[in-house]
């Protein structure tokens, strides 16, 4: 392996039904997932839904009450840690802060190759066995620094890193194992924007050379999307939704979901709005939202701001909603154009920084939006379809 890079086996991954409670709480409630040989998945949600005790018992770290765990088409169910062949990668870092970069990375393989007596230097240059084995882990060390492009910081301490050095000494460490699966638990959380972002390019392209089975956590939509080959979306202990980046973005299961992939704005107007209000077309009865008559829909359409586009009048033949300037939001090469619709809602309309100022506070004009793009969903509890609903009958 030296000079190269190594390719590890890879090896699929299959959890079914796996529960987990704290206490009253189920932090897991019946988790199923399948992540295939060398695929790379995200494990995306909001803080607390469950992203790290999934990791954790998949690592078995964590005592499950339920369900599951198949890697490589075996099940590590009742097998301790250390024995499933998975390499966990968490947020802190956890390096030893007396040991070099190098005896960092070399940790793991001196504890199961060496054992205790051949971590003591006199025993090691007396036995030719455990030198040759030091040998082979030093060689796999600098394979390994070469892959991370390290080489240089081995012979440092941890506290002589920085954030971004000290996430690949500790990639290094759990890489020199050649696990079957890679759990890396928002691995990047501890780094500025620029190097998070120049990081993750690295950690996929890296992932691919190795072609290592992966699950990431991240709260982070965007880093998700950017380095996924597909995302499991979690809210409360379930699994909501499972696709690629583009399957989710396009077409979100739930409003939740639709507004996770929305920050920071996502338009929501109940159908009934819409109904009353919108305009424009041949006949109302002809409108479709992303495929659906708006006649009789109940429940709320959502859209994204960049799908929406405000004009001075309407654009003939095209459906568009009557509404009123609040303010701008200044976001570099776009702007946010926050809107009042006639019952009162709030839209937001992606334009260009430019054009704030032909839309001062006040001024009048006609929300169109992508009637393609846009989604229906069941109006969440308690929010939204109801007053608009109330007042089309009352
Ligand atoms: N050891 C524990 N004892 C009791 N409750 C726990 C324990 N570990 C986690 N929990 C609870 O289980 C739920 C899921 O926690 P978990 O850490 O898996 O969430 P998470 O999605 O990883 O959150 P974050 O993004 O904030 O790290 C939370 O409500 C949490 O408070």
């Amino acid at each position: 392996m030296q000079g190269t890079d190594h390719t590890m086996e890879s090896q699929t991954l299959e959890i079914a039904d796996l529960t987990c409670r704290f206490g009253a709480h189920r932090a897991l409630d019946a988790v199923s997932l399948s992540v295939g040989a060398g695929e790379f998945v995200s494990i995306l949600g909001p803080s607390g839904c469950g992203k790290s005790t999934l990791l954790r018992s998949i690592a078995g770290l964590e005592a499950v009450e339920g369900g599951t765990i198949r890697i490589g088409g075996q099940s590590v169910d009742g097998l301790r840690p250390r024995d499933r062949g998975v390499a966990f990668v968490f947020q802190s870092y956890a390096l030893y802060p007396h040991m070099s970069c190098a005896e960092n990375i070399a940790a793991p393989l001196r504890m199961s190759e060496l054992g205790p007596l051949g971590r003591l230097p006199l025993l090691w240059r007396l036995s030719g066995r455990m030198r040759r084995t030091r040998e082979s882990i030093a060689d796999r060390v600098g394979a390994t620094a070469r892959q991370l492009q390290i080489e240089p910081l081995l012979g440092r301490r941890p506290a002589a890193l920085s954030g971004g050095q000290r996430q690949r000494v500790a990639l290094g460490r759990a890489l020199i194992r050649e696990p079957a699966l890679f759990l890396l638990d928002e691995p990047l959380a501890n780094l500025d924007a620029a190097l998070r972002n120049r990081t993750r390019t690295d950690l996929r392209a890296l992932q691919r050379r190795i072609g290592a089975t992966t699950l990431f956590v991240t709260h982070d939509q965007t880093e998700a999307m950017a380095i996924s080959d597909r995302i499991a979306v979690m809210f409360d202990g379930r699994i909501h939704q499972v696709g690629t980046p583009d399957e989710i973005y396009r077409d979100p299961e739930t409003l939740a979901i639709a507004r996770f992939f929305s920050q920071p704005h996502l338009n929501v107007v109940p159908a009934a709005t819409l109904r009353r209000h919108i305009g424009g077309a041949t006949a109302a009865g002809d409108i479709r939202i992303g495929g659906a008559a708006l006649e009789g829909m109940a429940g709320v359409v959502a859209f994204r701001p960049e799908d929406a586009s405000i004009r001075t009048a309407r654009r003939p033949g095209l459906p568009g909603l009557p509404c009123t300037v609040d303010h701008a939001e200044h976001a570099g090469h776009d702007a946010n154009l926050f809107v009042r619709l006639a019952d009162g809602e709030t839209a937001v309309v992606r334009i260009r920084s430019h054009e704030i100022a032909d839309w001062p506070q006040g001024a009048e004009g006609v929300l169109h939006f992508d009637l393609d793009a846009a989604r229906r969903f069941d109006a969440p509890q308690g929010e939204a379809e109801t007053p608009s609903r109330a007042r089309e009958v009352a």
